[in-house]
């Protein structure tokens, strides 16, 4: 579970209950109706707030910015392709989507790639303008959007919102280019994925695995685990933590850790955030991914996959004697060949990974170590109720913000429209 390793938290305003209004600049497409509040934003304060940066407005050849100038492409109801799932949780925002917007959801059978991409050239959908894939579990059915695909994609599409904090299905830079903003579900996540990658951090301080697996084993491992497990186990008050990544996940559990638990923490990032941010929570910044390592007695990854293979034989060699690492990522940040090698070494301690390179298959050389010092988990992390029914809302708010001529909430490719002079 990945998410913008840059994107600073957004303040704790709540998603107001209706779209942001379009500037007077922009287009004035129909607005979804008012909304009435939904019960579960009042459930997650913290993890549901507007996003507040400035956006570039889209030029588009179905949206004029001039609204003074209305001929019938201006008037049209802009369409929405619904990818995936129907909406479980949300139904009065899905009912002020279809209210606003023409919604289009192809079945399972139109999803297969083959199918999806006859679709586009076939212009099966029309000119549509938003993509909504609310739920990660489905939507996903047509592979990567590739250059192949989004070649495809009609020229009034203007934003894909979808579940997911990662977002290594999609080219975003590409689609960036095309002026299609697309918007993760990182906030809906951030507060579940904190919330496991605390279990698997003290998974690693407290032998987890090997006590888990010895309970399990029969009287003589049970007891032999009673006695062994104590000289490798650690409090977690006082060691340190390094982040890698200060997105939303990583100041979720910068707050967990210093506050719960006494921890030092330390993140590094591609950009230092604020001296104000890094104050609230407690954290200090290292400037290199190599000082973070060393300095840590606990690493947890948490940045988008496009951060690269981070722990690789060359940065394995970094951490301290006994070091730990957690991955609530992505696998592909890690060379696990290179990650057995150092845990079968004892040149690590422990590992906890809730996602790996060839999902959903799992390194057989990092199973072999799951009885004792390797906790893996399915790509979990993120998998709870409050995410779905927030990933649902978040990508709906996302289409409707933009498709009301305001600001998207949650897009993380906003630097590749500016790029194009979206501007
Ligand atoms: O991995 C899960 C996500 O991207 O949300």
């Amino acid at each position: 579970m990945a998410e913008p390793a840059n994107t600073p938290m957004p303040p704790s305003t709540p998603i107001s209950a209706t779209p942001r209004s379009a500037s007077p600049a922009q287009s004035a497409p129909p607005q979804p109706g008012p909304l009435p509040p939904i019960p579960a934003f009042t459930t997650s304060s913290s993890s549901f707030s507007s996003y507040s940066g400035t956006v570039p407005s889209i030029r588009h050849p179905h949206h004029s910015a001039s609204s003074s100038t209305s001929s019938t492409t201006d008037t049209r109801k802009p369409v929405v392709l619904h990818i995936g799932d129907p909406i479980q949780y949300n139904p009065q925002t899905y009912a002020a989507l279809s209210a606003s917007f023409t919604v289009i959801r192809p079945p399972a059978a139109e999803r297969s790639r083959p199918q999806f991409l006859q679709a586009l050239r076939e212009r099966r959908w029309g000119d549509f303008d938003a993509v909504l894939r609310p739920f990660w579990g489905t939507g996903g059915e047509m592979g990567r959007w590739d250059a192949e695909l989004v070649e495809l994609l009609p020229a009034s599409l203007r934003v894909f919102a979808s579940a997911g904090a990662g977002f290594d299905w999609a080219d975003v830079e590409l689609l960036g280019e095309r002026g299609i903003v697309y918007c993760n579900g990182g906030l809906a996540a951030a507060e579940a994925v904190a919330d496991f990658a605390v279990a698997l951090v003290i998974g690693t301080f407290r032998a987890l695995p090997y006590c888990l697996s010895s309970a399990t084993g029969g009287p003589q491992k049970f007891e032999k685990c009673h006695d062994d497990a104590t000289p490798r186990s650690r409090n977690l008050r006082s060691q340190t933590l390094g982040l890698v990544g200060l997105g939303n996940i990583g100041q979720q559990l910068a707050l967990k850790f210093t506050l719960a638990f006494g921890m030092t923490v330390l993140y590094y990032d591609i950009e230092r955030k604020p001296a104000a941010l890094e104050g609230k929570l407690g954290v200090r910044f290292c400037a290199s991914l190599e000082a973070l390592i060393r300095s840590s007695d606990c690493v947890v990854l948490c940045t988008p996959s496009g951060a690269g293979q981070l722990i690789n034989a060359q940065s394995l060699a970094w951490f301290p004697p006994g070091g730990r690492l957690v991955n609530v990522a992505r696998g592909s940040l890690v060379d696990e060949e290179a990650l057995a090698s150092a845990l079968e070494a004892g040149k690590l301690s422990a590992a906890a990974l809730d996602v790996h390179a060839d999902e959903p298959r799992v390194n057989p050389r990092l199973a072999a170590l799951a009885d004792d010092r390797v906790m893996l988990t399915c790509h979990n992390a993120g998998g709870t109720v409050e995410t779905h029914v927030g990933f649902e809302e978040l990508a709906m708010r996302n289409v409707m913000a933009v498709l009301g001529g305001g600001a998207p909430i949650t897009p993380i490719n906003l630097q590749y429209l500016k790029k194009k002079g979206g501007a």
